[in-house]
């Protein structure tokens, strides 16, 4: 959208105004300019508000009884290069997994052709089923990182992108040295802010304390404060890691290993954080650390239960996250009905507690991701001044998965899409108001 255009979506509308709190407007509007959410309120305000915004020219989009309007999904979590995988070898837990099929099928993106093939699939794969953030794990290679970073610049994405550091337990062919670690992690951060974006950051991205010694993740730290990058890793999610790290760390906790190297801040994002302990959730809620909560994943990996009411109550910011290859699906979608699925049956025998529901779930598939990478001054709901980033969801297609046979309000309309939608309900997608699909 050029910057002095305006375009004005009409009908219904909902977002998470604040945590956990919806916001349905069954008549609404939205005035979107350039990039920018201009105005958003009832449709009988609409004639007053364009006269106060002094608006002679605009375009209308002017939603169906059967569509919705929501803000953009946001994806914490997902491994770009993992995405062949997905379905496959499920029959191993975390540390065999990596070992038995992932660390083989990332060493192959020393060849850019491939990366290229699969980057361009899974970018376009997750806009399709409406991800317009997406916080990616790249591979060890700086080059078809980038060849990443490319494809996300292409298709029109919003993402954070992370060049893996590892240097041990891996197979010879996809390690570092530490030295190596460092340089070419500056030289990734160094080449895509050379790409001037507003949309694609680095971020830095250990990936797990395993994979990395304490000194190299205390100089990445230094990085991630010379070049206020964000950070991501994996925290916590499967007993037989936690032990390790316990052991090789020689340290009472996992979280104070990331503590003493200077990697939890308020720009941390850590996946899984199934097993953390009261300790660690107070030390992630002072530092300002967020989880990706990544529910398919810690089934399919046999990971655990991710209790997302206890980091609530801890203060930890929540988003969702696919985790491909972990996971078995790029869609969020599939991640909310998950986190419901994953709350109900921790609340089994449990009468006071209150699991999510399918409004919490897009509440954390939204506000809650961006809070969670730190972008909720950008993006997450449909705030005057944030960037348009949207959906339109049509839950009456032709060959969709879905036949609506009775009338539904917009609440109804968005339980549908929660329990039942795919990417053939996200008809439309716009990203800093661009119309990507
Ligand atoms: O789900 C996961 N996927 C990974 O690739 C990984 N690496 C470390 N820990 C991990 N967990
Ligand atoms: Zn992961």
């Amino acid at each position: 959208m050029a910057e002095d255009t305006y375009t004005i979506f009409t009908g219904n509308i909902i977002h998470c105004e604040k945590l956990f709190s919806i916001e349905t407007l069954e008549n609404g509007f939205i005035i979107v300019k350039g990039s920018k959410i201009v105005a958003i309120d009832q449709l009988e305000r609409l004639e007053e508000t364009k006269k106060n915004l002094e608006i002679s020219k605009w375009q209308t989009v002017t939603l169906k009884d059967t569509q919705l309007l929501i803000p953009g999904l946001i994806d914490t979590h997902i491994h770009a290069p993992q995405y062949p995988n997905a379905g496959l070898g499920y029959d191993l837990p975390l540390l065999d997994w990596l070992q038995k099929y992932t660390y083989n099928l990332e060493a192959k993106y020393s060849d850019l052709d491939f990366s290229k093939k699969v980057y361009d699939a899974i970018v376009r794969k997750t806009l399709g089923y409406g991800t317009t953030t997406a916080c990616y794990f790249g591979s060890l290679f700086r080059k078809s990182c980038m060849v990443l970073v490319d494809s996300v610049l292409q298709h029109g994405q919003r993402a954070l992108v992370g060049k893996i550091n590892m240097t041990r337990l891996a197979p010879e062919n996809y390690l570092e040295t530490p030295e190596e670690s460092i340089t070419e992690t500056e030289t990734f951060i160094n080449d895509v802010l050379d790409k001037k974006s507003r949309l694609v950051k680095p971020i830095i991205t250990p990936r797990f304390a395993l994979s990395v010694e304490l000194d190299l993740m205390k100089k990445l730290a230094v990085l991630a404060s010379k070049y206020n990058c964000h950070i991501q890793t994996h925290i916590s999610e499967n007993c037989d890691e936690v032990c390790t790290v316990k052991k090789m760390f020689v340290c009472n906790e996992y979280a104070d290993v990331y503590h003493e190297a200077n990697l939890l801040t308020n720009q941390t994002i850590l996946a899984h954080g199934i097993h953390l302990t009261d300790d660690e959730l107070k030390l992630l809620s002072k530092k300002g650390s967020s989880i990706a909560h990544c529910p398919s994943s810690n089934s399919r990996l046999q990971s655990g239960l991710c209790d997302v009411r206890r980091l609530i109550e801890y203060d930890v910011s929540v988003g969702l996250g696919t985790d491909v290859s972990g996971g078995h699906s790029p869609s969020i979608i599939e991640a909310m009905r998950s986190a419901v699925d994953t709350s109900i049956h921790l609340s089994y025998g449990k009468p006071d507690y209150k699991h999510i529901n399918c409004y919490d779930a897009f509440c954390l598939a939204t506000l809650g991701g961006a809070k969670a990478l730190s972008l909720d001054d950008q993006v997450g709901n449909f705030k005057v001044g944030k960037d348009f980033d949207a959906l339109i969801i049509d839950m009456d297609v032709e060959n969709g998965a879905v036949d609506l046979l009775q009338s539904c309000n917009a609440s109804e309309l968005l339980q549908k899409f929660v329990y039942l939608g795919d990417d053939r309900n996200v008809v439309s997608v716009y990203v800093a108001g661009n119309k990507v699909k």
